[in-house]
Formats: structure tokens, C-alpha cells, sequence
């Protein structure tokens, strides 16, 4: 079985116009002949669909790159244990999808093609299943947290503090799928804002979405002593791990400093004093939430300099406008090592004008456009989203079997 990824290629160009019925498909199908799974899967498909969607593209597309390719799906493996996905899901996954390709390529759909997705598909599922197999050996599939802390920052911004059953091995900037216990199976990102604790501990820095399960959830019904799931720590808008000693710009857009702080936090601890700025935006004074840590860690760590930046209020006495436009206005940061976060405009129009002005692409960090997919925008509800979970996710591990698609 040899992978062809021309084909693969050429037929998905032709479904990519129509993915949104192709996707709706797959998942009929799915459930038509597997109605059990319809239960892992939360109760509106949308961001589900977009995630699926996401997930193929990306696959399709780094099929000639297979170093890329073989760690992302072993990541998409091991991140699945939550959901409770055993092996023998792979074929009825595998089978659902074959049939949306063979529908919607129409006139591309040869039996060179369908052996081309059999033997793609089957090896992707084997890559997930093998790591899910891995990882079940050393990891838990999800960790049951305690909300020790939980502080309203502003009306919609809460900072929670959380103390998972086991410890969580984590690398500073990376984030979590957390799912509560009002909304069963519906997970959303969110990053974690702090470097590895002694005591185990991870802080969350939340906006609730209007309309949002899961934000709304954290923010407003959720108090000390509740517990919720969290998912395994991925992502890799990590500190280059060779540690360069460059001095560090930070930039972020409302709740995309968690990441940030986390990485800042990882400088102090490593001993390394490099100059650190770090520009916070939000779009009036109130929703600095985090000012009274910042400048106190300001105060604290001479090396660092926090700017509060707001750009919707005009009478605001400090730094004011939006932050690409404030990071002109400094001395250029192209020695610099960079860490951006915060809403896709913002972060799209702050890289681009940082590489206009010299900073080299590797040096600039930014959460993968993964991490921005499973996190929805502010503006927009977080009404659904995730790969549901098993009734009991803990005795969900994965089988000892491999499979791919049954032709
Ligand atoms: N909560 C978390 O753990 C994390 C959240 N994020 C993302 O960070 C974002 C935070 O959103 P909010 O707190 O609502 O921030 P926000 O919408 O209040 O914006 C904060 C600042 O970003 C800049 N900005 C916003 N929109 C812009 C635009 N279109 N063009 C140029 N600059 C713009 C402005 O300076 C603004 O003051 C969300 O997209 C979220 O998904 C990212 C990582 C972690």
C-alpha cells in the first residue's frame, strides 16, 4: 500500500468548493451507520464541522511532508483519548469518509484514487491510533480539575485558578480543552497562563462569549470547588527550546495574554534576564484585568516593561490606540524574539508589520492556526465545538487493534 498524494491532492481540489456539504455528509453518513457514536459528539455539530474540515485540509496538505504530518496526527491521537475514541472508530470514520470522497469527486473518482485514500487513511489512522496507544501508557486521557480560585476581573473577564487531580506536564504557552460539567461533550480552548507551578496548579484567563456555552459557563456559574475536565496540553507556540538570550516582545490583545504571561513567567524561572516587553491591549481601561499582577511583576523584575495600551476609549490617560499601530511607535524589535497573541486581525496585522519592519518570520511566535480554529473569536458564540466524550472517558482506552477502511 503506497501513498499517492498527487491524487489524494487533486481529488480533495475538487471536493474543497463544496466541503460544506461534503462534511454534512460525512457526518449523516457517520451516524446513519453508526448511530452509537451520535452520542460522543455534542448536541450542535458547527464548530465540529469546521474543526473536521480544518483537521482534512491540513492532513491533505502536508501529506509530501511526513516528519509534519506523522506529529500532527500523533498529537490529533492522543488528544482524541478524551473524547473516548477507541480503534475500531478509525474504520467506521474511515468508511464514512471514502463514501463522502467517492460522492462528491464524481468524475475524479477512479480505483487508482480510492486506493489512494484507503492506504492515506489507513496510515493516518494508524500514526493516531499507535500514539493514543503510546500516550495511554504515561498519560491520563483527560484530568478532573478543581476550581480552587476564581476572581471576576471585570464583568465578563475571570481569571480561575485550577488544581488537576494528577500533575499536568506542560511547556509554558501552550493551552487546554476545557469542557464543564453544565455542557457535557462541548470542549473549548483556552491557554494556560502560567509556567509550571510546584503545587500543580493552572490558571485560565476567560471572556465570557455572548451567547457562549463554555466562557459564559466559566465566567458566570462557575465557583470554588467545581470541578471540570481538561484536556491534554498541546500546542506549540512554545520558547524555542535552545533558549536563545534575545531580548523578548510580548504583544497581546485582550485575553491572548494568558499564553504570554506563561512564557514570561518561563524567562523568570529559567534565571535568563533578558529585556522583556510587553504590551497589553484592550479596548477600555476596565478591561486591563490583569494590570494590578503586571505591574507588580513589573516592579518586581526591573528587566521588565509592561505598557498598558487601550484602544477604545479616548479619554484614557496612557497609551492609547491599536496594537499594531503601538508597536510602530517604538524603536524597531527586529533583534528581538516575539511572542504575539489575541484576536486573528490583531495578530495578522501586528506579524505583518513586525516583518515589515525587519523581524525575521522564525523569530516571530504565534499560536498555530490550529490552536486559533479550536478557540473561536470573542465576537462569536462558542455554541458548540468538540469531539464529544464517552459517558465514561476513563475506561475508554483505546484497543489493541489497528484498522483502517473496510472496502
Ligand atoms: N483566553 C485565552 O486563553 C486566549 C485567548 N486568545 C484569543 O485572544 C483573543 C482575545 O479577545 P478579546 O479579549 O476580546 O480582545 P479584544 O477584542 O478586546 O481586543 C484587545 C485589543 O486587541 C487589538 N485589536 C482587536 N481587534 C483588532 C483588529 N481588528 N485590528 C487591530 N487590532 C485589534 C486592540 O488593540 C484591542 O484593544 C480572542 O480571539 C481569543 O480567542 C488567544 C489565546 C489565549
Amino acid at each position: 500500500m503506497s501513498l499517492n498524494p498527487r491524487l489524494i491532492k487533486e481529488s480533495f481540489s475538487a471536493i474543497e468548493p463544496v466541503m460544506g456539504k461534503a462534511v454534512a455528509y460525512f457526518y449523516g453518513r457517520l451516524f446513519a451507520e453508526s448511530p452509537q457514536l451520535r452520542c460522543m459528539f455534542p448536541p450542535a455539530m458547527d464548530v465540529q464541522r469546521d474543526r473536521l474540515f480544518a483537521a482534512l485540509t491540513r492532513i491533505v496538505w502536508s501529506l509530501d511532508s511526513p516528519g509534519s504530518l506523522s506529529s500532527y496526527l500523533g498529537q490529533l491521537g492522543r488528544d482524541h483519548r478524551k473524547y473516548g475514541v477507541l480503534a475500531e472508530h478509525h474504520t467506521a470514520v474511515g468508511n464514512a469518509l471514502l463514501a463522502t470522497i467517492r460522492r462528491f469527486s464524481a468524475d475524479a473518482w477512479t480505483t487508482e484514487v480510492e486506493a489512494a485514500w484507503v492506504a492515506a487513511y489507513t496510515t493516518a489512522a494508524n500514526i493516531m491510533i499507535d500514539a493514543a496507544e503510546a500516550d495511554a501508557g504515561v498519560s491520563p486521557a483527560w484530568w478532573l480539575a478543581e476550581v480552587v480560585d476564581h476572581e471576576l476581573r471585570a464583568p465578563d473577564i475571570a481569571v480561575i485558578t485550577l488544581l488537576p487531580g494528577a500533575p499536568m506536564n506542560f511547556v509554558a504557552g501552550q493551552h487546554v480543552d476545557v469542557q464543564v460539567e453544565r455542557w457535557p461533550r462541548v470542549w473549548r480552548t483556552f491557554s494556560i497562563a502560567n509556567a509550571p507551578r510546584p503545587d500543580n496548579t493552572i490558571r485560565l484567563h476567560v471572556r465570557a462569549v455572548r451567547g457562549g456555552w463554555v466562557s459564559t459557563a466559566l465566567v458566570s456559574h462557575t465557583r470554588i470547588g467545581d470541578t471540570i475536565l481538561l484536556g491534554p496540553p498541546v500546542g506549540t507556540m512554545t520558547p524555542p527550546p535552545d533558549d536563545p538570550v534575545r531580548d523578548i516582545l510580548c504583544v497581546a490583545g485582550g485575553t491572548g495574554l494568558a499564553p504570554l504571561k506563561a512564557i514570561i513567567e518561563h524567562v523568570i524561572a529559567s534565571g535568563r534576564r533578558p529585556n522583556i516587553h510587553l504590551l497589553h491591549g484592550a479596548r477600555t481601561a476596565a478591561e486591563l484585568y490583569d494590570l494590578a499582577d503586571l505591574v507588580r511583576m513589573e516592579g518586581r523584575y526591573p528587566w521588565l516593561r509592561f505598557m498598558p495600551v487601550v484602544s477604545g476609549e479616548p479619554a484614557y490617560d496612557g497609551m492609547r490606540g491599536l496594537l499594531p499601530d503601538v508597536v510602530r511607535r517604538f524603536h524597531s524589535f527586529a533583534d528581538h524574539e516575539v511572542y504575539v497573541c489575541g484576536p486573528p486581525a490583531m495578530v495578522e496585522e501586528t506579524v505583518g508589520r513586525l516583518q515589515h519592519d525587519g523581524v525575521p518570520p522564525a523569530r516571530i511566535h504565534r499560536d498555530c492556526e490550529e490552536a486559533e480554529q479550536r478557540r473561536l473569536s470573542p465576537r462569536q458564540p462558542d455554541t458548540a465545538g468538540g469531539y464529544g466524550r464517552t459517558d465514561q472517558p476513563n475506561t475508554a482506552e483505546p484497543g489493541g487493534h489497528r484498522r483502517g477502511v473496510s472496502r
